[in-house]
């Protein structure tokens, strides 16, 4: 590679081969010159202002590649169905959500990934629901100018692979049962409706009903019955399922004949939490935190059953790592750790 610097007061007339930053602390942050800009004679303050004395005047040799060729090829490769890709900008592409949906990332190959020699690669934790246009990664490389073999590696690695996608909300149907002698005599106001009516909406899902029943696991059973009959994809029971003699959810769950596939969530909020399998409905035990938290191991599992995968128990067991609400006075999720497994 020919990279030869020039100061910038004989680079009048001269092409930029890269894009050239400014940053002013909390007010600017971008290109001041952008790669293929001629450089004129009122822009030599301007690069003095910003630090720079000289430019580069590159020429690729063979088996070179320019930065912006070298990111445009590695977020082609690693992009999957529901990315959209930007132009590159300062050498960087972003990677952004071209639908609302659940992002997905293959964890080891960005791991991968980053170990080849001046590649940069990164993304959100998986797993999390995005909306349309937001960022979900980026790619960089660290030269000015890689070698073609850095690109190769890449491509190499992410070949018929999709290390991050974004997998559309199905519109699926959810059912709610809510249990406890308390609401159903109404003894108190029930809190679990509108909170599974938000999540529905938030997730992209329908709530087609929501039934009352008491401390009863023959009646419980019944309106989940019920409701897989009337064609509901996911089926949510709420209340009852800890430890005391009237917590008969699990009990009712099982005896529909569902396939358990986990009875508890390394999840805190949600430890008591149930997910099963009745063929292909899932059926969820939600424990009564999830009408006082606002994000528990509900919106760990059921956005992703949404999206239309079928958990086991070692995904549900996997939510371990992260699976700690520190309980802030204001929720911040998802800009904070929880449920990043
Ligand atoms: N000794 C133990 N105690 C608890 C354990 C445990 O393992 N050992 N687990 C705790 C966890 S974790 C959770 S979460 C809670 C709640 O579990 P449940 O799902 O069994 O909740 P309930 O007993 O049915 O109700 C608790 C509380 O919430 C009120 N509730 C329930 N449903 C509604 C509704 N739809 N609307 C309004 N309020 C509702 C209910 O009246 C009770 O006050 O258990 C921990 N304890
Ligand atoms: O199921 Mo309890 O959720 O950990 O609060």
């Amino acid at each position: 590679m020919a990279i030869k610097k020039v100061r910038v007061e004989e680079a009048v007339g001269m092409v930029l081969g890269h894009d050239i930053t400014k940053i002013v602390p909390g007010e600017y942050k971008g290109p001041a010159f952008k790669k293929g800009h001629i450089i004129r004679d009122e822009d030599i303050p301007h690069l003095k202002n910003i630090g720079k004395e000289h430019i580069y005047l590159i020429e690729l040799t063979a088996g070179q590649v320019h930065e912006n060729e070298a990111v445009t090829r590695i977020a082609r490769a690693v992009a999957g169905p529901g990315i959209t890709l930007a132009e590159p900008s300062e050498g960087k592409v972003n990677l952004k959500a071209a639908a609302d949906g659940l992002l997905k990332v293959d964890r080891e190959l960005v791991t991968a990934i980053n170990g080849v020699e001046h590649a940069v690669l990164s993304t959100l934790q998986g797993n999390l629901p995005v909306k349309a246009g937001a960022l979900l990664a980026s790619v960089k490389v660290v030269p000015l100018v890689v070698e073609m073999a850095t690109v190769e590696a890449v491509e190499k690695l992410a070949v018929s692979k999709s290390v991050i996608s974004v997998m559309p909300m199905r519109n699926l149907k959810v059912a709610a049962v809510i249990t406890g002698n308390e609401v159903f005599h109404g003894r108190i106001e029930d809190r679990f409706g509108p909170v599974f009516a938000a999540k529905a909406a938030q997730y992209g899902a329908t709530l087609i009903g929501t039934t009352f029943r008491p401390d009863d696991p023959e009646l419980i059973k019944e309106a989940i019955l019920a409701y897989k009959d009337q064609g509901a994809d996911v089926i949510v029971a709420s209340g009852g399922m800890s430890v005391d003699p009237d917590d008969v959810t699990p009990d009712a769950i099982r005896a529909t004949g569902a396939e358990v596939v986990s009875y508890g969530s390394p999840v805190l909020p949600g430890a008591m939490f149930m997910l099963a399998y009745l063929g292909d409905v899932a059926v969820m035990g939600m424990p009564a935190c999830g009408m006082y938290s606002k994000t528990t191991a509900f919106d760990m599992i059921l956005p992703r059953v949404l999206a239309g995968e079928r958990l086991r128990k070692g995904d549900i067991a996997a939510l371990g790592y992260g699976g700690l609400c520190l309980s802030c006075p204001q929720c911040t999720y998802p800009h904070c750790h929880f449920g990043k497994a």
